[in-house]
């Protein structure tokens, strides 16, 4: 399975990504969110050079223009709330996508134990679609493994696109367990070497959920 960990080439994402982990600068929330959606930004622009492309002839007001564009049917899909920001920015450059949203929260039993609860999914058809799930954060990939089986009631996509900001190594690995191997791409801007024992990433960024949007009760 292709994973694409952009930490790997300097570019300005790499900004980005220092400005949500940094504790001087991450709880400015409305930075802490377009830094977010510019990262989603970026990651689409990468990702549509993978996409499929034909010419079309386009009329201008002097004459036929062939431009190449891309020809995949997309649906992108987020893990509510953290991943609001990030489909925002795929979706400023994929304006045409249609749209999916999944709850997935965690149920803690105590301090340490939780279980992962889907609650609502409002997503159109997706087979033979290119599907893109959004998350900012993979640390045990459990809210991606169910996200996207309660995604697979919707349908079957042709290919499969996962979206992340930071994931753990261990979350990497149960994806690409658990993920069709010939049809999917996983997408980073970096991975880290740990989870600890509240099954949060380390060094990571903290709770992407609460740094946008608060602290929930
Ligand atoms: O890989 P996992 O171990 O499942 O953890 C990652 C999940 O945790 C975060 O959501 P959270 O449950 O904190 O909800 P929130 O977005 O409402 O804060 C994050 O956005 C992922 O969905
Ligand atoms: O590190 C983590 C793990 C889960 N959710 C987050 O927001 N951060
Ligand atoms: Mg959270």
């Amino acid at each position: 399975m292709k994973v694409v960990d952009f930490s790997k080439t300097n570019s300005i994402l790499n900004q980005y990504v220092s400005e949500i982990r940094n504790v001087e600068v991450q709880n400015d929330r409305l930075r802490f969110r377009r830094n977010i959606e510019r990262i989603g930004e970026i990651m689409a622009y990468e990702m549509s050079k993978e996409f499929t492309y034909s010419v079309k002839n386009i009329r201008t007001p002097l004459g036929i223009a062939p431009v190449s564009t891309p020809d995949n049917q997309l649906v992108i899909s987020t893990i509510l709330r953290a991943g609001l920001p990030f489909h925002q920015g795929f979706l400023s450059y994929f304006d045409g996508a249609e749209n999916a949203f999944v709850s997935a929260y965690r149920k803690y039993k105590d301090t340490l134990k939780f279980d992962i609860h889907i609650e609502y999914i409002a997503s159109p058809r997706i087979d033979d679609k290119t599907l893109i799930i959004t998350d900012p954060m993979l640390a045990t990939g459990s809210s991606m493994e169910l996200s996207y089986q309660a995604m697979l009631t919707k349908g079957h996509p042709a290919e499969i696109h996962v979206a992340s900001i930071i994931a753990s190594q261990q979350a990497i690995d149960h994806i690409k367990n658990i993920f069709p191997e010939n049809k999917t791409t996983i997408w980073c801007a970096a991975i880290d070497p740990e989870i600890n024992e509240h099954s949060y990433i380390v060094p990571g960024l903290g709770d992407a959920g609460d740094l946008a949007y608060g602290e929930k009760e």
